[in-house]
């Protein structure tokens, strides 16, 4: 299915942000790896976080769904011995859960959007896995992915985290359920290094005690812990919000989202800061941004690893700004579900955009007066791309097709139903 974006110059309304990706997927994992029954308010529904569904089903949980909540019964430290699995396009469900398959016998992770995750790498996840002993057979450090447990005890792991910060997270849920205690050592860099706060946060919901140091780059990991199961309430989703706080800043707006918590560790929440120093009228109050668009924005410069997840929004709204901005400390963008930095500025120049890219690096030249438009985008698989290209179609001179738009239901599947809800014009079409 393909989305036309219409310009559109004014937005206007409420909405409640979705619900957090990253949250609903951890909870769902820990409450699965729980003796017992864990409950989780307010899960977020989209491809993804019905990928960790599907999988931890398959492991051995057992969920019940109802409009609010879901109440998962866990498998604990012994997962089902399962064949296969199937984590669609998700690459920190796929991460996740091969540490958690180091717990079971034979599981083969295929490959079904082969490119897509099908590209993305996971050599350094394996390279930490088989120092537990655990064997790996892959293609190059991609999928298909089989892994044969044979009950790693734990012990001196290292894991390089210059490529993504999920390899990380996957080690810190398996490691507390093996038989000896482990010491993580985090190799290069730490990308994301954000997101480990997330992790470590739930973690320590789900009873699980873990010492790291204030770097993110040491951990000791006590071994036989045992998941609690407990209550849980997933916060709102700064990330997709990000791209219609982003749709309200370009344009002449009066645009409130709720359900954003000030004092989240998503580290997303800066687009609220972003916005604000790039001059965008807004309060940000009792977890709810109000925005008052007045579609005058001025360039920024901004540490993009920081909110990762939001960059592309923010560099939408810099292609309407006065003056240059750069996003920088980015090369992560490359290894997501494009290369989001080659790839996504591809698009963007289509559409008009003056747009370059460095190795690790973006640089908008800001035009107020709005790029052409009048073409087709390609989304390339990523939901990040279809929502970002959205936005720069709201304030184009003409229409832009997006190909393929429903690859936003990868982590936001309402996404064109709110901002047709902000009076966007936004309408599908069958390819
Ligand atoms: O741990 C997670 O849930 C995620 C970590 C981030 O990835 P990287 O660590 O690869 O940057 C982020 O981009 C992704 O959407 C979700
Ligand atoms: C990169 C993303 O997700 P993942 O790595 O989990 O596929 C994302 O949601 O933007």
């Amino acid at each position: 299915m393909d989305v036309i974006v219409t310009p559109t110059p004014t937005l206007q309304g409420t909405i409640g942000a979705l619900s957090s990706k990253n949250y609903t997927t951890r909870y769902l994992l820990v409450a699965a790896l729980a003796e017992g029954t864990s409950t989780i308010y307010y899960p977020a529904h989209s491809e993804d976080s019905d990928a960790m569904r599907r999988c931890i089903q398959d492991l051995g949980a057992s969920l019940e769904e109802d409009e609010e909540k879901i109440v998962i019964t866990g498998f604990g430290s012994r997962p089902r011995n399962v064949k296969e699995l199937n984590v669609g396009n998700a690459g920190a469900v796929l991460r996740f859960l091969m540490g958690i398959a180091a717990l079971s016998e034979n599981v083969t992770f295929v490959n079904t959007y082969p490119d897509s995750l099908g590209k993305r790498p996971h050599d350094d996840l394996i390279v930490s896995l088989q120092q537990l002993g655990v064997q790996v057979e892959h293609r190059e450090g991609k999928l298909p992915i089989t892994i044969s447990g044979g009950a790693p005890k734990g012990g001196k792991i290292t894991v390089s985290g210059s490529v993504s910060s999920q390899y990380l997270s996957a080690l810190l849920f398996l490691t507390p359920l093996l038989s000896e205690d482990s010491e993580i050592e985090v190799l290069h860099d730490l990308k994301s290094k954000v997101v480990i706060g997330q992790t470590l946060e739930v973690l320590e919901q789900a009873g699980i005690v873990i010492h790291a140091s204030d770097d993110y780059m040491h951990f000791k990991v006590p071994g036989r812990q045992a998941y609690q199961p407990r209550t849980y309430t997933v916060q709102g989703d700064y990330p997709g919000s990000a791209a219609v706080l982003a749709a309200a800043a370009v344009t002449r707006s009066d645009v409130t989202v709720e359900r954003l918590m000030e004092r989240s560790k998503q580290g997303e929440r800066a687009i609220v800061d972003v916005l604000r120093q790039m001059e965008v009228p807004l309060t940000h109050e009792n977890d709810t941004v109000h925005v008052q668009g007045n579609g005058r924005l001025k360039a920024i410069e901004f540490d993009g690893d920081a909110a990762t997840d939001a960059v592309l929004a923010m560099v939408a709204a810099a292609c309407f700004a006065e003056g240059t901005s750069r996003f920088y400390n980015v090369e992560n963008l490359r290894y997501k579900e494009c290369d989001r930095i080659t790839d996504y500025l591809a698009e963007l120049t289509k559409a008009g955009a003056k747009v370059e890219e460095r190795q690790a690096e973006i640089i908008v030249h800001g035009q107020p007066e709005g790029v052409e438009g009048g073409v087709e985008i390609n989304a390339h698989y990523d939901h990040r791309v279809i929502m970002a290209l959205t936005v720069v179609g709201l304030r184009s001179h003409k229409p832009l097709v997006i190909r393929d738009a429903h690859h936003v239901a990868k982590s936001y599947p309402q996404y064109f139903d709110h901002l047709r809800a902000l009076g966007a014009s936004v309408e599908w079409k069958e390819s």
